[in-house]
Parts: structure tokens; sequence; C-alpha cells
């Protein structure tokens, strides 16, 4: 398998953009602009627009990088020198940092609550345990290096997956794997090791992914609120009596630190600008630097101006520090304190030695020193102390200002001016290397220091350094401030691309998945639906013309002899009947289970019938033997009873055929009440009377006493028959029947109906969460287009701001 994500270079810098990230008539144009205009039309650099999801595709606004494309115009290499253009940078920093947040948190809620977004993981997905891509085969694991070239018009490369083979199930590599080869991403690399090896799903990435993006918010902050910051702090440093605070003084114009001949500065002196202390003029004694706070006395000792210089010398009160806020009332252009873009501190150092020389260093290095001036007597050249600082100082800030001071105390100048930049040559070529913007020899002394000096007295070569220092400084606070802000979002959206790419890779993958799932599945769909109704309605005609049980009563030419066997004999017909039933109803039930249905699986269940057709009479007969039994004496006028008794259970009979209506039960329930009407009304009938009329003429007593066995069989069956009729029997049993026949077989037929609702719901559920997932797989595609338009964008703000540029290119422009 292969991947043009593989094959594709990670990010270089500044030499090829790929066309699709950069319109080169734009950034030509950012180019000619430039010099018309002169300034970045920041407003138009606004990031801040939320991005929105939206069915069409439109996923943010994208009226910042239009107009900054358009109208907008920066300057073509970020090169202006100036204020200006740093404020303006700043600025335009300012939006990309706060437009990179707005896509991040607008990914980890799509991550939360939309798609979960995957990593670009790379391997083979053949192969059980994941292998390198062919272009990575044999290679060691490719590291993003932030590769510099000379070109200003590169951005990076992000990587072409539009042939990613990968499926979404194998995509993930083992956290091994990922740890050691091809993440892509570097910012938003994930802390795979946190993770539980054997068990990263998509969820656990997920969850990394939001820790992540939650640390990288936070930089993202700390950037911010860094470049938001407008202090800048030059150290000057240099021998002993070297002139430091003479120079200090110069570039005030006013005479604020204390000069002697003798070497006097025995702490660090910081001078401000008096509006960072309320415009009011003040020094302030610092003992514990870390908690001082303007605003809170307590962490500081005011001291007056004129012990200053007692206290500088002496410092007997132990002063770590002391913040000399000056007021400087020349225009921003001319001061070096306030100078409209960025606050400068300018620290006085102790002279050097063996001593001060690791508390030089040590402060040297803090983050917030952006400039070293090194001030060195041209008298002296370097001593073995300034040497070795500038050795040290060099490695930290690469370059270093040099002022070699006391000039106008030199007679061969030129020699003088051979031999110190034969000397810096050494200790730090690359400040050689651009000694005319960074190597000055002046006179500090020279410099009126109570107050503005004339134009006619101005000096060449002090407006030199003044100017020189001051865009060093700003430069150099570009590179402080703005490079580590240009460096980690240059990374940053780059990752962001990789990370939307293959997620609209995976999206558009998901989506013509679901899709093409959605319509090989609607024919077998719209088939269950018509199976079900089918066989429903299949199972009812069984129900209604087909389940069919046998007649009811066989019992009564058996009851005529004796109440305890009629009763047996009608309770074995009724269990009969019932058995009858329970069979008729059982292969109905059978007939319905068997019915052929596909797709569905349709589990046999227990029809229960012996819950429906054992023991369910709850209507026992109960007859009782009275001794009137054993006499009959109305012989005569029993027939014509008799007969309407039988009549009366034909009618009761016909109750019943009519309520269970049609040929279901109606024939063999009447058939049953027609038997019973014959066997115990007309022959049991004939089967009396014959006894009767020979017995006649023997008479009345001799007839009682023979005929009483016939008697009770006679009062015993007229009983029976008498209770039968009145309980309605023959109904009852019909009805109770055919009431759970009908009911067992109903309930098979439910659990059908049933069975087909489940799986068609279940169908039509799957169906839905497939509709919406390839709804959101749909809007995800354009979102992460969207996202990687974004990226692109502001990462061609980014190079064409050109704040992530090194230092041979700030100092090779100026
Ligand atoms: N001729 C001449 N003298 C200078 C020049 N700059 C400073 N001086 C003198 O050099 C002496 C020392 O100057 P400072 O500014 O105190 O020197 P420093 O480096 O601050 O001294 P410490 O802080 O004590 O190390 C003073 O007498 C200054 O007048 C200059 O350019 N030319």
């Amino acid at each position: 398998m292969s991947s043009s994500y593989a094959s594709s270079s990670k990010p270089k810098r500044r030499n090829s953009i790929p066309d699709k990230f950069i319109d080169r008539d734009q950034v030509e144009d950012y180019g000619q602009m430039s010099k018309s205009t002169g300034s970045v039309n920041t407003s138009n650099l606004n990031y801040q627009e939320p991005v929105h999801y939206d069915n069409k595709g439109t996923v943010f606004s994208s009226s910042a990088v239009a107009t900054t494309t358009s109208s907008g115009k920066s300057s073509s290499s970020g090169h202006l020198p100036g204020q200006q253009d740093f404020a303006e940078k700043c600025q335009a920093v300012q939006g990309l940092l706060t437009g990179t947040k707005t896509v991040l948190e607008n990914l980890r809620e799509t991550n939360n609550a939309r798609f979960v977004i995957q990593y670009p993981f790379l391997y083979s997905n053949e192969n059980r345990k994941p292998e390198r891509t062919q272009s990575f085969s044999g290679k060691a694991p490719v590291r993003r290096v932030h590769k510099r070239t000379n070109s200003l018009t590169g951005t990076f490369n992000l990587p072409q997956i539009s042939n990613f083979q990968l499926e979404i199930q194998h995509r993930l590599l083992t956290p091994e794997d990922a740890q050691e080869s091809n993440s892509s991403v570097n910012v938003l690399k994930l802390d795979m090791k946190s993770a539980e090896m054997s068990a990263i799903k998509k969820d656990s990435i997920a969850e990394l992914l939001n820790v992540q993006i939650g640390k990288t918010l936070n930089h993202l902050q700390n950037l911010s609120a860094r470049i938001a910051d407008k202090s800048s702090k030059v150290l000057v440093a240099g021998d002993l009596n070297a002139g430091k605070s003479t120079f200090v003084n110069a570039l005030l114009r006013k005479g604020i630190l204390p000069v002697d001949q003798q070497p006097c500065t025995t702490l660090f002196c910081e001078v401000l600008d008096a509006r960072e202390n309320g415009g009011r003029e003040a020094v302030h004694g610092i003992k514990d630097i870390k908690a001082y706070n303007v605003n809170d006395p307590t962490t500081y000792t005011i001291i007056d101006f004129e012990h200053l210089e007692r206290v500088v010398s002496d410092n007997t009160e132990g002063y770590a520090l002391l913040k000399i806020y000056c007021q400087d009332n020349r225009l921003s252009h001319e001061s070096l304190l306030h100078n409209g873009v960025v606050d400068i501190a300018l620290i006085d150092c102790p002279g050097l030695n063996s001593d001060s020389l690791k508390t030089m260093a040590v402060f040297a290095r803090q983050e917030e020193i952006d400039v070293i001036v090194f001030v060195v007597s041209a008298e002296n050249h370097f001593t073995l102390s300034a040497n070795q600082f500038l050795w040290n100082a060099s490695n930290e800030k690469a370059y270093l200002f040099i002022v070699v001071n006391k000039f106008d105390e030199i007679k061969n100048k030129e020699k003088c001016r051979r031999m110190i930049l034969e000397q810096i040559k050494q200790i730090s070529p690359r400040t050689f290397e651009y000694h005319d913007d960074l190597v000055h020899f002046v006179s500090s002394n020279a410099i009126n220091v109570d107050g503005n000096p004339p134009h006619t007295n101005r000096i060449p070569e002090v407006d030199h350094l003044e100017e020189s220092l001051r865009t060093f400084v700003l430069k150099k606070r570009s590179k402080s401030k703005l490079a580590p802000a240009g460096h980690y979002l240059h990374n940053l959206l780059y990752d962001i691309g990789v990370l939307a790419e293959f997620n609209r890779e995976l999206a558009a993958k998901e989506y013509e998945q679901l899709t093409r799932e959605l319509e090989e599945g609607e024919p077998a769909f719209r088939k269950l639906q018509r199976d079900g109704s089918r066989v429903v309605e299949e199972a009812e005609r069984l129900l209604n013309e087909d389940c069919r049980y046998h007649g009811l009563l066989y019992v009564w030419n058996y009851a005529m002899e004796l109440r305890d066997s009629m009763l047996e004999k009608i309770q074995n017909e009724l269990s009969q009947c019932e058995l009858s039933a329970k069979q008729e109803v059982s292969t109905c039930i059978e007939q319905i289970q068997a019915m052929p249905v596909q797709n569905i699986s349709i589990d046999p269940i227990d029809a229960k019938l012996d819950k429906y057709f054992t023991n369910r009479n709850n209507n026992p007969i109960q007859i009782h033997i009275d001794p009137s039994d054993f006499f009959d004496l109305n012989l005569g006028l029993d027939l014509n009873h008799r007969m309407n008794e039988n009549v009366g259970i034909l009618g009761i009979s016909g109750g019943a055929l009519v309520m269970f209506g049609g040929k279901f039960l109606g024939y063999n329930v009447m058939s049953s009440v027609l038997k019973i009407s014959n066997v115990v009304g007309f022959n049991n009938m004939r089967k009396l009377a014959l006894p009767l009329i020979g017995l006649a003429g023997l008479g009345f007593f001799v007839y009682v006493v023979s005929d009483a066995r016939n008697a009770v069989s006679r009062n015993v069956a007229r009983k029976v028959r008498s209770h039968l009729t009145q309980s309605n029997y023959a109904e009852f049993q019909a009805h109770r029947i055919a009431y759970h026949g009908r009911k067992a077989t109903r309930r098979s037929i439910n659990y059908l109906r049933d069975c087909f609702r489940r799986a068609i719901d279940a169908e039509e559920q799957k169906r839905k969460e497939q509709r919406e997932k390839a709804k959101v797989s749909d809007e995800s595609k354009f979102y992460f287009g969207g996202v990687l338009s974004k990226a692109e964008e502001m990462s061609k703000v980014l190079e064409v701001l050109g704040i992530d540029v090194v230092e041979d290119e700030i100092l090779a422009v100026h």
C-alpha cells in the first residue's frame, strides 16, 4: 500500500509552498504593496470568528483570509525596519494565536460531540502487526525538523492523503509503534505512554487528543501573554569603569546614574519610564526581586534621588536591584524608554570582575533580557573577564551589541578599531559579521546629559548607535517575543492541517460507506416490512379458517345409569373435546411458526397449550341424591316435559352457535348439542317408556317398589339434565374451549407480529443511525476541509509576516 501522505515531506521551511496553500501572486503582491504602503493592515487578520458547522460546507467565515490576501497588504518579507512594523506584527500574531485557539477549541468540541478525531498513524493494512509504509520502510522515524532556508516565501507541505487506503478499523498503530514511528503530528503529538497499550481505541485517542489540545491552548495563552507584554530589557554590561553609567546617562540624555572615576556601581540599576510608576520619578530599593510589585510599597524602599549615588556605590542596605523611574520628555522616536512600541528598560550592571561574573551571567540569561549591550573601554580593550562573559553571552544570545567607549582618548583610532574588531571576530564571529550595526566606537561623555543637544551639535556616531540599538532591540524583541510564537504556530498549524486533512478523508470515506450501506440495505428493509405484513395476515387467516376442534358432550348416553358414571362420562367427553381442540390449535400454531420468513430469526416459542386446555373446567357438576329420587310418580306426564327440556337445550346451543359464528365453531357445537338432545331426550324416553307400560297392571305398590331402580335412574338423569340445562353447561364449555383455543393461537400470532415489529424497529433504528452518522460524516468532511483551509491560510499569513526568521535574516536585511 502506498500513501501520498507517506511520501510527502515533513514541513519544509520557506522553500516550497504547495500551490494549494499559497497563491504566489498574492505573496508577490504583499511585497509590492508593502513598498507602497509600508504597513500591515492587521484589522484584516482577525481570526476570531467562530467556526461553525454548515451542511453546505461553509465552515467558517473566510472574510479574514480573503481580506488579508486581497486588501490587507502586509509587508512582503516582514522586514520593514522600525517600530511600526513590530507593532503590526504583534497584532497580527495575536490574531493568529486567537484564530488558532478558536480552531482548536472547535476541534475539541467536534471531537467530543460530533466526530471522533483520529490520528494519522501510518501502517500496512494487510498484516496484523503494523508495518511501515513503503516510504518509511527501513528508515528511521521521520521527525520534523525546522529546516531553515534562505527563502522567505516557503511554508510547509501538508501531506497529501487523498489516496489514503486505510480502513478505519485498522488505522491505529499500537502505542509502541506510534511512539517510534510515523505520527506526523508534533505539537499535538499524543502522550501514547499514558494510554493502555492493548486498549488503544478510538475513544482513548480522542481523550488523549482532548488533553493535548488543552495543553496547547494553555501554551497559546502563554505565548499571547508574552507578546502582549510590552516591556523589553537591555542589559548594559562591561568592565569596571568602562563608562557604562555614562553611556546609560547619554542614552537618557540625563545624568541620573552616578559616574565616578573610581569603580562605583555595586548593584544592578534598572532605569524605566516613569509612566510605569504612574508617571512619578522615583527610586525603589528592592531586596527580593521576585516579590517586587510597583503597586505594593511593602516590597521596596523608596530612595531619594539625592541618596542614589551613595546607595549605588555603598549599598549598605543590601539591595539586589534599584528600579529608577525616569521621566523622558523626548518624542517617541528619540526616546528609548518609551518609543511607542516597546517599553525598554536599561539595566546598568556592576563592573565585571571575577566575583560578579557568575551573577552577571545568570542575569544575562534571563528570558526578559532581550539585548546585551557590552561597553568596553577603547583604552583597555577586552579583559579576561570581558572575554569570558562575552563568550558565554554570545552562546546565549548569538548577537551582542558592543559599545567601544572612550574613543576620544585614542589617538590612532583606525588601529584601535582594527584591533578591537579582530578581538570581536574571535569572541563572537556573528557579531563581527554585522559589526557596522553592532559595534560602535563612541565617546559617551561627549553627549550632553543636561538636556537635548541642539541639532547643530548632533554626533553622527551617536545617532547611528542609537538608531542601530533601537532597531536591534526591536528586532531582537521580534525574535525573542514573536519568533517562539511563530515557531509554535507554524508547527501547530501544520499539525492541525494534518489532522484536518486526514480526518476529512476519513469522514469522506465513512460518508461514502454509510451511504452505500443505506442504499444497499433499502431493498432488504422494504422486503422485511412486506414480509411482516404478509406473514401476520397469513397467520390470521389460519386462525379464522383452519383451526377447528370437535363437538362437545358425547356423554349423555352413558350418563343414564348412575350419576357418578354420568358425570365421569361427561368429564371424559369434555376432556376428549379439549384434547381434540388442543391438537387442532397445536397444528395451527405449528403452521404459523413454520411460515417461511427470510432475514429474521424467529425462535419457536412454547405455546403452553396445557395451560390453556388442562383442568380448565372450573364449573364442576354437583348432583345430590335425595330419597325422593327412588320414586317416580309422574311417568305419564314426563314426556312433554322432557321434550321441552330438549328443545331448551337446542335453543341454548343455538346461542352458542351465534356467539362464535361461522365455520369455526357452529357446526361442531350444534352437532354436539343435538347428540346430547338425542341421547338425553328421545332415546332415553323410548328406553324408559316400555317398562312403564308393562308394569301398569300389577298395581301401584308393586310398581313403585319394582320401579325404584329405574326411577333412580330417571330421576338422577333428570337431575343431571336439569342441572346441565340450568347452568348452560354446553354453551359454557363450548365458549370456554373456543376462547382458550383462540387465545393460544392469538398468542403465537402476537409473538410472530412482535418478532417482525422488533426486527423492523431494529432495522429502522439501524438505518436511522446510519443516516445520522452519514450526515455527521458529510458535515465533518466539509468541516475538516474548512479547518484545513483555515490552517493553510493562517500559515500563509504567518509566512508572509516573516516573524519566524533566524537572526541571520534579521540582521542581513538590516
Ligand atoms: N574620556 C572619556 N571618559 C569617559 C567616557 N565615558 C566615561 N568616562 C569616564 O570614565 C569614568 C567611569 O565612568 P562610569 O560611567 O562611572 O564607568 P562605569 O563603567 O559605570 O563604572 P562602574 O560601574 O563603577 O564599573 C568616569 O570618570 C567617566 O567620566 C568617555 O567616553 N570618554
